[in-house]
């Protein structure tokens, strides 16, 4: 039988939406001077932001200050339209880690001007993602550990039992506002810790027992 023309083991070269999640863990919010959040805080990166080992991690041009958040991200199965809860992780086929790669100083002029996060969420290689993780090897997506390592230290470190919304609520909640497709991706935020990353910094992330991923960071200068 031939095998399927978008297999999901590879759906970052055909899925299109990538729906982030903000200040999804309280200590993450706090350490950022935000409060939690009531209700969960959305953004969007572009398909064009995914990148995968081998390929490096950009810092933009117009950064200096770029910090890698490792998020879990949760891989939708099929057409996903305003779905409760009970019902929301029958939409789920797998997992992956990816790292929400924040221009954190553009980030603060946006924040300060009322701006968009776009500069700072979304530009081309913004979303380094890890190889597919099928659901029926995580028994909870909220009994999972997520690390960062950089040049071999330990950077990051935390739980998923930590979310303030869980993966259902998530799910529930976006799919009321943005019909998602097979193969779209919801990162679900990053624990507390973040800090920067300099050019030739070698990334090292994971979700303990599950999966891991390299990345080394380049910088990038226009009309090279
Ligand atoms: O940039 C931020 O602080 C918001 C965010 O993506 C997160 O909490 O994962
Ligand atoms: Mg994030």
């Amino acid at each position: 039988m031939a095998a399927p023309a978008r297999p999901l083991s590879r759906f970052w070269e055909w899925g299109r939406s990538i729906v982030c999640v903000g200040r999804n863990y309280a200590e993450h919010a706090r350490e950022m001077g935000e409060t939690p959040p009531c209700r969960p805080l959305l953004f969007l990166k572009p398909a064009s932001a995914y990148v995968r080992p081998g390929s490096p991690v950009q810092r933009p041009y117009y950064c200096q200050r770029l910090h890698p958040e490792p998020e879990l991200a949760v891989v939708l199965g099929r057409r996903t339209r305003a779905v409760s809860r009970d019902d929301a992780m029958r939409y789920v086929a797998g997992y992956a880690l990816c790292l929400d790669m924040t221009a954190r100083d553009a980030q603060d002029t946006c924040k300060a001007r009322g701006l968009p996060w776009t500069l700072a969420k979304s530009f081309d290689t913004s979303c380094p993602v890890s190889d597919f993780v099928p659901k029926e090897r995580v028994a909870d997506p909220h009994r999972l550990r997520l690390w960062l390592k950089v040049n071999g230290q330990l950077r990051q470190e935390g739980d998923t039992a930590d979310m303030l919304f869980s993966v259902p609520e998530l799910i529930s909640y976006i799919s009321e506002i943005i019909t998602l497709h097979e193969g779209d991706v919801i990162l679900t935020g990053t624990p507390p810790g973040v800090a920067a990353v300099e050019e030739h910094d070698e990334l090292e992330a994971g979700i303990h027992g599950l999966v891991s991923m390299r990345f080394t960071v380049v910088q990038q200068r226009l009309g090279a």
